[in-house]
């Protein structure tokens, strides 16, 4: 079976938005017929070939000063001359985006947004988070998915006095596999809808 090629692109200073990215691909590849491929940015200059074959692109960043950090826009910049100069090359790609950041808000949604137009100057399709409501309750906890309360993307906090190996949480690891297997499910219905819709028509056929 000919398996779909997911790619996460993403930029980590201290480990921690590296988990989360990690935990992106774990979701992905537990989807049938999909896989991960995880790229950091500074590596991304060898890749292109691989993230125009790419049926969907998962953006990631650490949430530095209320935007992305400065080595992902670098990345975002890049893109003008090696993607859209070269004819709109990740046009109707599936895309979507996750961010971690020390505080609880920390303005991550910053982050994800600036994802979000980055996708959409490239005319791809934005996936958001599907997950209700959670820790606004008082049986609600930190250990819910989605605690922090982000639909646009996944969202994680990791304290700034630990390490990777502790932070960001489970349950905000559990929030990027999420992400990462709704990404999948949504990729392969674009790619069969794309065949189907590419197929003759059996009205069509009849008509012939
Ligand atoms: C330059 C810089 C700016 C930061 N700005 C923010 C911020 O705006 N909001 C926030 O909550 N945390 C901020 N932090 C904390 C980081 O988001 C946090 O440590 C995060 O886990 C780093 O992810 P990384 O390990 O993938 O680099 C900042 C950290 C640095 C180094």
């Amino acid at each position: 079976m000919i398996r779909q090629r997911i790619a996460i692109v993403y930029h980590t200073g201290y480990g921690h938005t590296g988990r989360q990215a990690e935990a992106v691909g774990a979701g992905v590849d537990q989807v049938d017929g999909v896989e991960a491929m995880l790229l950091s940015v500074d590596k991304v200059e060898r890749h292109w070939d691989d993230l125009h074959a790419a049926e969907a692109i998962i953006f990631g960043s650490p949430t530095y000063m209320g935007a992305v950090s400065a080595s992902f826009k670098a990345f975002q910049e890049m893109t003008s001359s090696a993607v859209l100069a070269k004819g709109f090359l990740w046009k109707d790609k599936i895309a979507a985006g996750f961010t971690t950041s020390g505080s609880r808000s920390g303005d991550k949604l910053s982050t994800l947004i600036q994802l979000a137009i980055f996708a959409a100057q490239h005319g791809m399709h934005w996936v958001g988070l599907d997950l209700p409501p959670a820790n606004c309750s008082s049986t609600g906890s930190e250990a819910d998915m989605n605690r922090l309360g982000f639909w646009l993307g996944a969202g994680a906090q990791a304290n700034t006095d630990e390490g990777p190996e502790t932070a960001p949480p489970e349950s905000d690891l559990a929030t990027a596999r999420y992400l990462g297997r709704r990404v999948a499910l949504t990729t392969l219905q674009f790619v069969r809808g794309r065949q189907v819709a590419a197929a003759p028509s059996q009205l069509a056929l009849a008509t012939l």
